[in-house]
């Protein structure tokens, strides 16, 4: 047996794991993620993906999303860099997770989020060599998701129009997923998700809780 192990004991208790979040967008996924990145114990890292379309303003590159050119987003296709990547809503648009952010927040012991579209997540859902848990977040209704994306004034009525028709397609994909968060509450949802992933973190075979 050789003494000088390479880990140590604490570093290994706990293994990463990924979480995918999605649902319909104008759901709240980020709203929520950013309460769970700031109030949840677990050790959470957010994946930011890359992104051919256009930032929004305030939007930075690197925080909310890498802005790639479709020639760059391309590229990096073709070399393997997405873990998986979509063109969501059928606007022309791309978005991609980065592999490598992926792998080096699950060696790092952190619960890797992915905030993705369904197809996204389906994409990874049964993938064996990752295990995923999967949330499903939406509004409650139609209505209110359109109420949503139309307060939040990102979209062109064309986007919009795109977006409802995906979200009416992607709530037919809920029962693929392990849990479902109706957000009504952030405050509710951001609490129900935390204990979802404290709960799970605690049937990990290595866990010491
Ligand atoms: N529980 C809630 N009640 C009311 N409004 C909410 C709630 N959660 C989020 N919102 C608002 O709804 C809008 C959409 O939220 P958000 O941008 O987080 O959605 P999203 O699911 O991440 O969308 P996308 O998939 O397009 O990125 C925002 O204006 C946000 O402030
Ligand atoms: N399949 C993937 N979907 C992703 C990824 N990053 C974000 N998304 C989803 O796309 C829409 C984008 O919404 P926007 O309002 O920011 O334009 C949203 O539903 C995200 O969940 C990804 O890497 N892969």
């Amino acid at each position: 047996m050789n003494d000088s192990a390479p880990f140590s004991s604490d570093e290994t208790a706990h293994p990463g794991r990924l979480v995918i979040i999605s649902g319909p967008s104008g759901a709240g996924k980020s709203t929520v993620v950013k309460q769970l990145l700031q109030r949840c114990e677990v050790p959470l890292q957010l994946s930011v993906s890359a992104t051919t379309r256009e930032p929004r303003p305030g939007e930075t590159h690197g925080k909310e999303y890498f802005f790639l050119s479709h020639d760059e987003f391309a590229t990096r296709r073709q070399t393997g860099d997405f873990l998986e990547c979509k063109e969501v809503f059928s606007m022309g648009h791309w978005y991609g997770t980065l592999a490598d952010q992926v792998a080096t927040g699950l060696n790092a012991g952190k619960w890797v989020i992915l905030e993705i579209d369904v197809q996204g997540a389906l994409a990874v859902l049964d993938d064996p060599r990752y295990r995923p848990l999967t949330i499903f977040v939406h509004p409650g209704s139609m209505d209110e998701l359109e109420r949503r994306l139309r307060n939040r004034g990102t979209e062109s009525e064309s986007s919009l129009t795109a977006r409802l028709e995906t979200a009416a397609a992607e709530m037919q994909c809920l029962s693929r997923y392990q849990y479902e968060i109706i957000n009504e509450s952030v405050d509710n949802a951001v609490t129900e998700i935390c204990q979802i992933l404290k709960d799970q973190r605690k049937k990990s075979p290595c866990s010491k809780n």
